[in-house]
């Protein structure tokens, strides 16, 4: 599919609309001429201009005004609808690519082509692609009419034209390479500013808030640099293609001029052909602008074909047979650093198994892979002996909870964030899910129990009941494998006891994957995996790894 198939594959219903503006608005930029022209055969034929004369002139202008008002609506309406619709296909296309693709630059392109580029696509659309096209056909229509005139004449003014015509793809490179500087930090920028806005609580805590982190303060400046420089570059093409092109009436004038003197050419005829390439000059100047931004807004939609061309995982596919997980020869890049390497390993229906080993050793990395977040750079996963391509996200995560410490809520009652973990359970499958998690005390704390609204993130809990939220939540969701990432590190003693109470009820009769901070909650598991700089290093029970994994004994010493 090119560029331009896939924008109009998605300007819908608006399609026919955004056409007709565009080619109601080339004839209103023609219209305008009439007059004109009008006026031109009057000179030429030596008529005076009679009182009817005049009213036709009049009238035809003023028709002309009248038409550009109609079209204009009509490709405003068909532009904006386009990029609605873009906006919101990227919206439901980042659903189904992998999540890991929207953490960090990927964030921030995203954010970047929904907010911004989506807004010039609209400015491009709505006002520059019917004025380029304007652009064009004026100046043609009035260097004909310098040519039936006077074919010397003609020939002078193209010529001229056309050695203004060159120098714009050297004026468009420059504006071009700027334009691409300039996109590349306002991503960077929007990564810097949402990691900025997650660092508040840290910068807050420490008092440091008075200044911004020198990186961040930076990237401003390059913002602006980059902004000025873009200006400088279509600034200056402008303003040089403008002069040269005002040069080319004196010249048609003083050449003009000779012919008068010699009679080749009539004074009514001379005033034509002055007032032709006046006529003729003045659009095209703006034509270095426009040249410009369509090609920018051809490399954004080159961006956006990208995003929405990107690996995207499949919504539908088969049952697995079974709910065992394999992993075969796993391996796995993040910002081109290796994170998995080569990690084979199986895990049978029903078993408990805990992920081990020191920070950064992949854990988190590895459970990520198994709930689909991450597109992995070889090797397959399983589960019922399907991949990730067979089975389809509906089967992966009907069959898979991911129980986290980053637990989100939204806002809506206590009920709404339960419910979306399972929309059909039952009320009373609801109420045991509460009661199983530990959430009674919660419910009888809001005044209007299940249906009390949380706030915005779910600010009136603490982080235990938002544990528990999201334990409940997997209780209600009653996959057959369960995913725990850290559940418990960031509660004190009382509240992990009724967390972890929560998640043993959780547990039974599933498949369990758990990466473990405290070992002592682990020592029962029926295996342990020990994984050192994204190798499955060692496995085993808890005695067995005692005894032979030097690395399992100083995390075991570590946490004593
Ligand atoms: N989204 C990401 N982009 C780039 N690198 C990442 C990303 N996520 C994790 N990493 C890197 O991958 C490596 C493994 O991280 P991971 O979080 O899986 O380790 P872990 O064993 O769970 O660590 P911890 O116990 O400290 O949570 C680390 O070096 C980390 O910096």
């Amino acid at each position: 599919m090119t560029k331009v198939q896939f924008l109009l594959a998605h300007s819908g219903a608006s399609q026919r609309q955004f056409w007709l503006g565009i080619v109601g608005r080339m004839g209103a930029d023609l219209v305008p001429m009439v007059p004109w022209l009008m006026l031109f055969g009057y000179v030429l034929s030596g008529h005076t201009l009679s009182g009817p004369a005049l009213v036709a002139v009049a009238a035809v202008a003023l028709a002309a005004q009248w038409w550009l008002g109609l079209t204009a609506r009509q490709s405003f309406t068909g532009a904006y609808q386009l990029s609605h619709n873009l906006r919101r296909q990227l919206l439901l296309d980042i659903r189904r690519q992998p999540l890991a693709a929207l953490t960090g630059k990927g964030l921030g392109e995203r954010i970047r082509l929904m907010t911004s580029d989506l807004k010039q696509f609209e400015d491009i659309l709505s006002h520059l692609v019917a004025e380029a096209a304007g652009a064009v056909v004026v100046p043609l229509a009035m260097a004909i009419v310098v040519w039936l005139v006077s074919p010397a004449l003609g020939a002078l003014l193209t010529a001229s034209l056309m050695v203004n015509l060159m120098l714009l793809p050297v004026l468009e490179r420059r504006f071009m390479a700027a334009a691409a500087t300039s996109h590349r930090h306002g991503i960077e920028g929007a990564n810097e500013l949402l990691e900025f806005i997650e660092g508040l609580p840290t910068l807050k805590a420490f008092g440091r808030t008075e200044r911004l982190a020198a990186p961040l303060q930076q990237r401003l400046c390059q913002i602006r640099d980059a902004g000025l420089d873009l200006e400088w570059a279509a600034g200056t093409g402008v303003m040089l293609v403008t002069c040269l092109l005002e040069l080319t009436l004196p010249l048609v004038m003083v050449v003009g001029g000779v012919l008068l003197a010699g009679d080749a050419l009539t004074p009514e005829a001379w005033l034509v052909v002055a007032a032709a390439t006046v006529a003729c000059i003045r659009p095209l100047a703006s034509l270095t602008i426009f040249a410009a931004l369509i090609r920018f807004f051809l490399s954004a939609t080159a961006r956006l074909h990208g995003l929405a061309t990107a690996p995207r995982q499949p919504q539908q596919g088969q049952a697995p047979q079974g709910t065992d997980l394999a992993l075969e020869g796993v391996t796995l890049s993040l910002d081109g650093q290796p994170v998995l390497r080569d990690i084979n390993l199986t895990v049978e229906a029903g078993e408990h198994l805990a992920l081990v080993g020191p920070s950064g050793a992949g854990k988190s990395s590895l459970l990520h892979v198994i709930a689909g977040f991450h597109a992995i750079d070889h090797g397959e996963v399983r589960l019922g002996g399907l991949t990730l391509a067979r089975l389809g996200t509906d089967q992966l995560y009907r069959n898979l909870s991911y129980v986290t410490q980053d637990v989100q809520l939204f806002a809506g009652s206590l009920r709404d964030n339960l419910m979306i973990a399972n929309p059909q359970a039952s009320a009373s499958a609801l109420a045991q899910a509460v009661a199983d998690a530990g959430l009674d005390e919660v419910v009888a704390r809001l005044p209007e129990g299940l249906d009390g609204m949380l706030g915005e993130n779910g600010q009136t809990l603490s982080g235990g009941e938002r544990q528990r939220v999201s334990i409940a939540r997997a209780l209600l969701r009653d996959a057959p494998v369960v995913l725990l990432d850290e559940v418990t590190s960031a509660l004190d003693q009382r509240r992990q006891e009724a967390v972890l109470r929560a998640i043993r009820r959780l547990c039974e009769g599933k498949t369990v994957i758990t990466v473990a901070h405290r070992l002592d909650t682990i020592v029962d598991v029926d295996r342990i995996c020990v994984l050192e700089q994204g190798r499955l290093v060692q496995q085993g029970r808890h005695t067995d790894l005692l005894a032979d994994s030097a690395t399992y004994q100083a995390l075991w010493q570590a946490a004593d």
